[in-house]
Protein backbone atom coordinates (compact mmCIF):
# COMPACT_ATOMS: atom_id res chain seq x y z
CA UNK A 1 0.00 0.00 0.00
CA UNK A 2 1.52 3.43 -1.23
CA UNK A 3 2.26 5.77 2.16
CA UNK A 4 -0.18 8.68 1.80
CA UNK A 5 0.12 12.56 2.98
CA UNK A 6 -2.65 15.02 2.25
CA UNK A 7 -2.33 18.80 3.55
CA UNK A 8 0.18 17.72 6.01
CA UNK A 9 0.66 20.67 8.31
CA UNK A 10 3.07 20.91 11.10
CA UNK A 11 3.36 24.46 13.88
CA UNK A 12 6.17 23.79 16.35
CA UNK A 13 4.82 25.57 19.68
CA UNK A 14 1.58 26.99 18.63
CA UNK A 15 0.96 29.84 20.19
CA UNK A 16 4.55 30.75 21.86
CA UNK A 17 6.32 33.58 20.73
CA UNK A 18 8.74 30.83 19.52
CA UNK A 19 5.84 29.68 16.77
CA UNK A 20 7.37 28.52 13.57
CA UNK A 21 4.99 26.63 11.08
CA UNK A 22 7.75 24.10 10.26
CA UNK A 23 5.35 22.17 7.39
CA UNK A 24 2.68 24.02 5.39
CA UNK A 25 0.34 21.72 3.50
CA UNK A 26 2.20 19.29 2.10
CA UNK A 27 0.55 16.24 -0.08
CA UNK A 28 2.27 13.04 -1.42
CA UNK A 29 2.39 9.34 -2.22
CA UNK A 30 5.05 7.24 -2.49
CA UNK A 31 4.31 3.64 -3.63
CA UNK A 32 5.52 0.45 -2.37
CA UNK A 33 9.29 0.19 -3.11
CA UNK A 34 9.86 2.91 -4.44
CA UNK A 35 13.52 5.35 -3.61
CA UNK A 36 12.74 8.61 -2.79
CA UNK A 37 15.25 11.32 -1.84
CA UNK A 38 14.11 13.96 0.36
CA UNK A 39 16.36 17.47 -0.45
CA UNK A 40 16.43 20.84 0.88
CA UNK A 41 17.81 23.67 2.41
CA UNK A 42 18.62 23.30 5.84
CA UNK A 43 15.27 24.21 8.16
CA UNK A 44 12.84 23.37 4.84
CA UNK A 45 11.23 20.91 6.97
CA UNK A 46 13.05 17.34 5.89
CA UNK A 47 13.41 15.86 9.53
CA UNK A 48 10.01 17.55 10.68
CA UNK A 49 8.69 15.73 7.39
CA UNK A 50 9.88 11.99 7.72
CA UNK A 51 9.33 11.71 12.09
CA UNK A 52 5.40 12.37 11.26
CA UNK A 53 6.16 9.21 8.80
CA UNK A 54 6.95 6.89 11.83
CA UNK A 55 4.49 8.68 14.38
CA UNK A 56 6.77 10.59 16.30
CA UNK A 57 5.01 13.63 15.67
CA UNK A 58 1.90 14.23 14.86
CA UNK A 59 -0.04 16.29 12.26
CA UNK A 60 -1.35 19.63 13.89
CA UNK A 61 -3.34 19.62 10.54
CA UNK A 62 -3.89 17.09 7.60
CA UNK A 63 -3.31 13.23 7.80
CA UNK A 64 -0.77 10.73 6.83
CA UNK A 65 -1.98 7.08 5.93
CA UNK A 66 0.81 3.79 6.22
CA UNK A 67 -0.33 0.58 5.34
CA UNK A 68 -4.14 0.21 7.15
CA UNK A 69 -2.54 3.11 9.88
CA UNK A 70 -3.96 6.18 9.83
CA UNK A 71 -2.86 9.28 11.64
CA UNK A 72 -4.51 12.92 12.39
CA UNK A 73 -3.86 15.10 15.21
CA UNK A 74 -6.34 13.22 17.29
CA UNK A 75 -4.59 9.52 16.64
CA UNK A 76 -3.13 7.82 19.23
CA UNK A 77 -0.09 6.50 17.03
CA UNK A 78 -0.29 2.59 17.55
CA UNK A 79 3.05 0.87 18.28
CA UNK A 80 3.08 -1.06 15.53
CA UNK A 81 3.98 1.70 13.24
CA UNK A 82 7.51 1.83 13.85
CA UNK A 83 7.60 -1.87 13.00
CA UNK A 84 6.34 -0.60 9.40
CA UNK A 85 8.50 2.54 9.07
CA UNK A 86 11.99 1.92 10.52
CA UNK A 87 13.57 6.05 10.74
CA UNK A 88 17.40 6.10 10.89
CA UNK A 89 18.07 9.33 12.58
CA UNK A 90 21.16 11.69 11.86
CA UNK A 91 24.42 10.49 13.58
CA UNK A 92 22.27 7.08 14.91
CA UNK A 93 25.46 5.83 16.68
CA UNK A 94 25.02 7.91 19.80
CA UNK A 95 21.99 6.05 20.58
CA UNK A 96 23.90 2.88 20.99
CA UNK A 97 24.03 2.51 24.54
CA UNK A 98 24.20 -1.52 25.39
CA UNK A 99 27.58 -3.23 26.12
CA UNK A 100 27.99 -5.79 23.12
CA UNK A 101 26.67 -5.08 19.27
CA UNK A 102 24.48 -7.89 19.67
CA UNK A 103 22.87 -6.40 22.49
CA UNK A 104 22.34 -3.15 20.80
CA UNK A 105 21.17 -4.62 17.45
CA UNK A 106 18.44 -7.69 19.88
CA UNK A 107 17.34 -4.20 21.91
CA UNK A 108 14.26 -3.62 19.21
CA UNK A 109 13.08 -7.65 18.32
CA UNK A 110 13.53 -8.17 22.18
CA UNK A 111 11.18 -5.14 23.17
CA UNK A 112 8.29 -7.04 20.92
CA UNK A 113 8.89 -10.06 22.82
CA UNK A 114 10.17 -12.44 20.50
CA UNK A 115 11.23 -16.04 21.39
CA UNK A 116 15.17 -15.39 21.67
CA UNK A 117 15.93 -17.89 18.49
CA UNK A 118 13.90 -15.25 16.88
CA UNK A 119 15.54 -12.66 18.35
CA UNK A 120 19.09 -14.41 16.63
CA UNK A 121 17.69 -14.83 13.42
CA UNK A 122 16.57 -11.06 13.28
CA UNK A 123 19.90 -9.98 14.24
CA UNK A 124 21.89 -12.41 12.15
CA UNK A 125 19.90 -11.38 9.08
CA UNK A 126 20.11 -7.24 10.14
CA UNK A 127 24.13 -7.76 10.23
CA UNK A 128 24.62 -9.60 7.03
CA UNK A 129 22.49 -6.66 5.31
CA UNK A 130 24.47 -4.19 6.62
CA UNK A 131 27.41 -6.22 6.12
CA UNK A 132 28.72 -6.65 9.42
CA UNK A 133 30.52 -10.21 10.52
CA UNK A 134 28.24 -11.76 13.04
CA UNK A 135 31.06 -14.08 14.63
CA UNK A 136 33.54 -11.06 14.65
CA UNK A 137 31.73 -7.77 16.11
CA UNK A 138 28.41 -9.69 17.50
CA UNK A 139 30.67 -9.14 21.22
CA UNK A 140 32.38 -6.34 20.58
CA UNK A 141 31.28 -3.01 22.69
CA UNK A 142 29.87 -1.03 19.78
CA UNK A 143 32.46 2.35 21.34
CA UNK A 144 35.52 0.04 20.27
CA UNK A 145 34.86 -0.39 16.90
CA UNK A 146 35.23 2.42 13.78
CA UNK A 147 32.55 5.64 12.99
CA UNK A 148 31.28 3.42 10.01
CA UNK A 149 30.89 0.11 11.68
CA UNK A 150 29.09 1.74 14.45
CA UNK A 151 26.66 3.02 11.71
CA UNK A 152 26.16 0.08 10.59
CA UNK A 153 25.24 -1.27 13.89
CA UNK A 154 22.71 1.57 14.39
CA UNK A 155 21.21 0.54 10.82
CA UNK A 156 21.12 -2.92 11.60
CA UNK A 157 18.99 -2.39 14.84
CA UNK A 158 16.12 -0.27 12.80
CA UNK A 159 16.51 -3.25 10.00
CA UNK A 160 16.05 -5.70 12.96
CA UNK A 161 12.64 -4.84 13.67
CA UNK A 162 12.00 -5.52 9.95
CA UNK A 163 9.94 -2.80 8.63
CA UNK A 164 8.60 -2.21 5.54
CA UNK A 165 9.61 1.22 4.94
CA UNK A 166 13.19 2.88 5.93
CA UNK A 167 13.94 6.05 6.13
CA UNK A 168 17.49 7.29 6.71
CA UNK A 169 17.69 11.20 7.59
CA UNK A 170 21.40 12.03 6.31
CA UNK A 171 22.60 8.53 6.72
CA UNK A 172 26.30 9.40 5.27
CA UNK A 173 26.66 12.37 7.35
CA UNK A 174 30.37 12.58 9.28
CA UNK A 175 31.92 9.53 7.50
CA UNK A 176 35.05 9.23 5.61
CA UNK A 177 34.63 8.38 1.43
CA UNK A 178 34.94 4.72 1.96
CA UNK A 179 32.56 4.57 5.02
CA UNK A 180 30.00 6.98 2.76
CA UNK A 181 30.55 4.67 -0.46
CA UNK A 182 29.93 1.22 1.74
CA UNK A 183 26.77 2.55 3.76
CA UNK A 184 25.67 3.81 0.03
CA UNK A 185 26.11 0.43 -1.31
CA UNK A 186 24.33 -1.17 1.26
CA UNK A 187 21.13 0.58 1.06
CA UNK A 188 21.19 0.71 -2.62
CA UNK A 189 21.30 -3.35 -1.87
CA UNK A 190 17.92 -3.12 0.56
CA UNK A 191 16.67 -1.69 -2.52
CA UNK A 192 17.31 -3.52 -5.00
CA UNK A 193 17.42 -7.17 -3.39
CA UNK A 194 14.54 -6.42 -0.42
CA UNK A 195 12.46 -4.14 -2.94
CA UNK A 196 12.11 -2.08 0.82
CA UNK A 197 10.25 1.66 0.06
CA UNK A 198 13.49 3.68 1.45
CA UNK A 199 12.77 7.77 1.72
CA UNK A 200 16.57 8.93 1.66
CA UNK A 201 17.32 12.77 3.77
CA UNK A 202 20.48 14.20 2.10
CA UNK A 203 22.19 17.34 0.98
CA UNK A 204 24.40 15.13 -1.14
CA UNK A 205 22.85 15.94 -4.82
CA UNK A 206 25.87 13.36 -5.91
CA UNK A 207 24.48 10.72 -3.84
CA UNK A 208 20.71 11.50 -4.26
CA UNK A 209 21.33 11.15 -8.11
CA UNK A 210 23.16 8.14 -8.18
CA UNK A 211 20.12 6.42 -5.85
CA UNK A 212 16.98 7.42 -6.17
CA UNK A 213 13.90 7.14 -8.70
CA UNK A 214 12.34 10.38 -7.70
CA UNK A 215 12.98 13.55 -5.29
CA UNK A 216 11.18 15.76 -3.56
CA UNK A 217 12.32 19.36 -2.41
CA UNK A 218 11.65 21.20 0.48
CA UNK A 219 11.66 24.61 0.57
CA UNK A 220 10.06 26.55 3.57
CA UNK A 221 7.78 24.09 4.77
CA UNK A 222 6.17 23.24 1.24
CA UNK A 223 7.42 20.67 -1.34
CA UNK A 224 8.54 22.40 -4.03
CA UNK A 225 9.55 20.26 -7.08
CA UNK A 226 8.64 16.64 -7.54
CA UNK A 227 9.91 14.34 -10.07
CA UNK A 228 12.25 12.11 -11.31
CA UNK A 229 15.98 13.22 -11.10
CA UNK A 230 16.46 14.52 -14.80
CA UNK A 231 12.99 16.17 -14.24
CA UNK A 232 14.13 18.15 -10.64
CA UNK A 233 17.71 18.63 -11.90
CA UNK A 234 16.31 20.58 -15.65
CA UNK A 235 14.93 23.23 -13.08
CA UNK A 236 18.80 25.29 -12.46
CA UNK A 237 17.88 28.47 -11.73
CA UNK A 238 15.09 27.31 -9.13
CA UNK A 239 17.29 25.14 -7.52
CA UNK A 240 19.64 28.03 -6.46
CA UNK A 241 17.09 30.03 -5.78
CA UNK A 242 16.54 27.57 -2.97
CA UNK A 243 20.31 27.02 -1.74
CA UNK A 244 20.47 24.15 -3.82
CA UNK A 245 22.20 22.89 -6.96
CA UNK A 246 22.75 20.13 -9.08
CA UNK A 247 25.60 17.89 -9.25
CA UNK A 248 29.26 18.92 -9.95
CA UNK A 249 29.60 16.50 -12.79
CA UNK A 250 25.78 17.79 -14.47
CA UNK A 251 27.99 21.11 -15.06
CA UNK A 252 30.70 19.63 -15.85
CA UNK A 253 28.98 17.70 -18.80
CA UNK A 254 26.62 20.77 -19.48
CA UNK A 255 30.03 22.83 -19.92
CA UNK A 256 31.42 20.19 -22.53
CA UNK A 257 28.11 20.16 -24.31
CA UNK A 258 28.13 23.77 -24.38
CA UNK A 259 31.56 24.48 -25.98
CA UNK A 260 30.13 21.62 -28.65
CA UNK A 261 31.19 18.40 -27.44
CA UNK A 262 28.47 15.75 -28.28
CA UNK A 263 27.05 14.56 -24.75
CA UNK A 264 23.79 14.37 -22.82
CA UNK A 265 22.83 16.92 -20.48
CA UNK A 266 21.46 14.60 -18.13
CA UNK A 267 24.39 12.91 -16.63
CA UNK A 268 24.55 13.21 -12.96
CA UNK A 269 27.07 10.89 -11.68
CA UNK A 270 30.93 10.70 -12.59
CA UNK A 271 29.86 6.74 -13.51
CA UNK A 272 27.93 7.74 -16.22
CA UNK A 273 29.86 10.81 -17.70
CA UNK A 274 33.06 8.51 -17.98
CA UNK A 275 30.89 5.82 -20.08
CA UNK A 276 29.72 8.41 -22.61
CA UNK A 277 32.94 9.92 -22.81
CA UNK A 278 34.69 6.91 -23.18
CA UNK A 279 32.35 6.21 -26.07
CA UNK A 280 32.91 9.15 -27.66
CA UNK A 281 36.86 8.61 -27.51
CA UNK A 282 36.15 5.26 -29.03
CA UNK A 283 33.97 6.30 -31.32
CA UNK A 284 36.44 8.92 -32.93
CA UNK A 285 39.43 6.22 -33.06
CA UNK A 286 36.89 4.42 -35.42
N1 LIG B 1 11.79 20.89 18.15
C1 LIG B 1 11.57 22.04 17.49
N2 LIG B 1 11.00 23.09 18.11
C2 LIG B 1 10.75 24.24 17.45
N3 LIG B 1 11.03 24.44 16.15
C3 LIG B 1 11.61 23.44 15.48
C4 LIG B 1 11.92 22.18 16.11
N4 LIG B 1 12.48 21.37 15.19
C5 LIG B 1 12.54 22.07 14.04
N5 LIG B 1 12.02 23.31 14.21
C6 LIG B 1 11.89 24.36 13.18
O1 LIG B 1 11.10 23.81 12.12
C7 LIG B 1 11.64 24.17 10.86
C8 LIG B 1 11.96 22.90 10.05
O2 LIG B 1 13.03 22.22 10.70
P1 LIG B 1 13.54 20.79 10.25
O3 LIG B 1 14.53 20.33 11.27
O4 LIG B 1 12.38 19.92 9.97
O5 LIG B 1 14.29 21.14 8.88
P2 LIG B 1 15.34 20.27 8.06
O6 LIG B 1 15.05 20.52 6.62
O7 LIG B 1 15.32 18.85 8.51
O8 LIG B 1 16.73 20.93 8.45
P3 LIG B 1 18.21 20.25 8.49
O9 LIG B 1 18.61 20.00 7.08
O10 LIG B 1 19.03 21.31 9.14
O11 LIG B 1 18.10 18.99 9.31
C9 LIG B 1 12.84 25.05 11.14
O12 LIG B 1 12.43 26.39 11.07
C10 LIG B 1 13.23 24.69 12.55
O13 LIG B 1 13.83 25.77 13.20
Amino acid sequence: MPIVVEHLTHVYMPGSPFESLALDDVSFEIQDGEFVGLIGHTGSGKSTLVQHLNGLLKPTKGRIVVDDIEITSESKVPKRLRQHVGLVFQYPEHQLFEETVYQDIAFGPRNLNLPEDEVERRVREAMALVGLDFEAVKDRSPFEISGGQRRRVAIAGVLAMEPRILILDEPTAGLDPRGRDEILGQIKNLHAQRGMTIILVSHSMEDIARLVDRIIVMNRGRIALMGKPEEVFSHVDELHAMGLGIPQITHVMRGLKARGMDVPDNIYTVEQAVKVILERVRGKKK
